[in-house]
């Protein structure tokens, strides 16, 4: 399992070590030196006369960013560290400038310093001063004052004119290599100022070049908020991320992850002290899976695995009742039972004889999936709904049939599985009116939102899956393929979905989170790189449990 650590947490895991005297920024800076030189080789890059180009924002993350610039120089890279804060990580900046790194300062003088410096700062300020042509003080009281500096206050946004920034641009359009260090887990808020700027023109001129650089992140891609999915504004894309102690939400979280590239995590000897603390977001990999899956042992006959219950399809999307009984056989429940009306039925049977179609009793029920909105609640769903003992998988126009409160489903195991457009709507109808663009732009948050609301563990369907639960983890699946957008995918998804909570009595996010792993593995076996069907992706299912079992 990849799990997902708040900022809170890693400061409150760095605090102590760091208080003990451990060297976690060098070990930090080592492991992101390390990671640039073995991509770099493994992108044929000679390293000695190659060219780096570290952006140092005022914090932490720029202090990694200048010991990594002093191990990259050491290691014969021409390094050029671009600082981007009239104040950098005084030791860090030290550092750089032993080992040979080229200091680029790019930030307008400030007025006149007031007068003698405090002792236990000078040589930080000495270090500032001689690299930057000026004074550091003014700077670093207005961080005192302010908590930030003048370009998180969106000062330096009017004075970054293209003058200030064309020395950036010009050592990043010479270097190979770009090391983003101007903020990681201390940034709120999009980047402003100068930092912004440079983000933005360096994207541009990543997007234009014929051989695109090597950008390593160090912690976080520099824009991107640690807690959470959303991006806030301009990020720099990073080709790798090194991040220090744990994952960050943002780096699991759609669709911030996707600026993150590959993502390496450096403990810096913490793995356990981060361990102890709560994971916000979770990552099923495929051992995890095996785990929780619902094997057959010998004493088992059908009513023990679990019998599903399906009220889907309708006259209009017939279909959908064969696709989710599908994902649901597929699946491997001990029955299913197909409740919706007949002429779906007739086409269930006659692509799955293995289904019946009389009433009875069930451990789990998929309802809504090929009902329209605002159809009436059918008998059977609404004894689902009724009884505590059945375990739901509400789809589509069933979404509708939920009760308006919360309070009701508690204790109940119940799966949501809208896409964006029909959480929109759900959402609408509990006096929450939110477009589907602004779901789509952090769905963690409104899938999380959804599950407040109604009681229910919301499975947000997307490129990236995101489950939410009303206890406020998320989990975050990313298995899939483009190829799975296609209609049919989500009913199959559904039958999938139903069948785990048939045949296990596991809490259902994580059994929700297992079937979006099932269901995105079997979109990409049977896509091998080219269209699918729905119907392929029910027929590739049992190939992806076989693969997950065999670990
Ligand atoms: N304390 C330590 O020794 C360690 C710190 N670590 C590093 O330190 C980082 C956290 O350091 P900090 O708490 O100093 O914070 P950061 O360095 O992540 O962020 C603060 C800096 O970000 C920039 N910034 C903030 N808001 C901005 C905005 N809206 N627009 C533009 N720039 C903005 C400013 O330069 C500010 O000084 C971690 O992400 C990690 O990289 C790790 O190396 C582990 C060890
Ligand atoms: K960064």
């Amino acid at each position: 399992m990849r799990l997902a650590y708040r900022a809170e947490s890693i400061r409150a895991v760095e605090a102590p070590a760091l208080a003990a005297g451990e060297p976690l920024m060098e070990r930090a800076a080592y492991a992101v030196a390390s990671a640039a030189v073995a991509e770099a080789r493994r992108r044929g890059l000679a390293l000695v006369g190659a060219r780096a180009l570290v952006l140092v924002g005022g914090g932490n993350n720029g202090g990694d960013g200048l010991f990594a610039a002093a191990y990259l120089a050491r290691r014969g890279l021409l390094v050029t560290a671009a600082l981007l804060r009239e104040r950098v990580h005084p030791e860090g900046l030290a550092a750089a400038r032993r080992a040979g790194v080229r200091l680029l300062p790019t930030t307008t003088p400030p007025p006149p310093p007031p007068p003698a410096p405090t002792p236990d700062r000078a040589a930080g300020r000495a270090d500032a001063e001689a690299s930057s042509g000026h004074s550091a003080e003014s700077a670093e009281s207005a961080d005192s004052a302010q908590g930030v500096d003048s370009a998180d206050r969106g000062e330096s946004a009017d004075r970054a004119d293209r003058a200030e920034l064309a020395p950036v641009l010009a050592a990043a359009e010479a270097a190979e290599i770009w090391v983003d260090a101007i903020a990681g887990i201390g940034l709120t808020g999009g980047l402003r100022g100068v930092s912004g700027e440079v983000a933005r023109a360096l994207n541009e001129r990543r997007e234009r070049s014929a051989v695109a650089p090597l950008v390593v992140a160090v912690d976080l891609p520099s824009g991107l908020e640690a807690d959470g999915g959303a991006v806030p504004g301009e990020v720099l894309r990073a080709d790798i991320t090194v991040t220090m102690i744990g994952l960050k939400p943002a780096l699991l979280l759609p669709p911030a992850a996707a600026e993150a590239g590959d993502v390496q995590v450096v403990d810096l000897g913490l793995a356990e002290a981060v361990a102890a603390r709560p994971a916000v977001v979770r990552r099923l990999l495929d051992a995890d899976v095996a785990d929780l899956w619902p094997v057959p042992g010998p004493a088992d006959h059908k009513y023990t695995r679990g019998v599903l219950g399906l009220v889907a399809g309708s006259d209009a999307y017939p279909g959908a009742a064969v696709l989710s009984s599908s994902g649901a056989l597929r699946t491997g429940c001990g029955m299913v039972r197909y409740l919706g009306p007949a002429g779906a039925a007739r086409m269930v049977l006659a692509r799955h004889p293995e289904v019946v179609t009389a009433p009875g009793r069930v451990q789990a029920m998929v309802m809504g999936s090929g009902i329209a909105a605002g159809e009436p609640v059918p008998e059977a769903a609404a004894q689902a709904i009724a009884d505590p003992g059945v375990a739901l998988v509400v789809d589509a126009g069933g979404l509708d049939w939920l009760p308006a409160d919360p309070t009701a489903l508690a204790r109940r195991r119940v799966v949501l599985t809208p896409h964006a457009g029909e959480l929109a709507r759900l959402l609408d109808g509990r006096g929450e009116p939110v477009e589907r663009a602004a779901i789509e732009a952090d769905p963690g948050r409104w899938a999380q939102r959804a599950a407040e609301l109604t009681g229910a563990v919301v499975l947000l369907k997307g490129p990236v899956t995101v489950v939410a639960g009303p206890e406020g983890a998320w989990y975050s699946q990313a298995d899939g393929t483009g190829w799975l957008a296609t209609a049919g995918s989500g009913d199959v998804l559904a039958g999938i979905v139903g069948a785990l909570l048939a045949g296990s009595d596991g809490p259902p996010a994580v059994l929700a989170a297992a079937g979006a792993l099932v269901h995105g593995r079997a979109g990409v076996l049977a896509a091998h790189g080219a269209p699918i069907t729905a119907s392929d992706v029910a027929a590739s299912v049992p190939e992806a449990i076989r693969g997950i079992l065999a670990h």
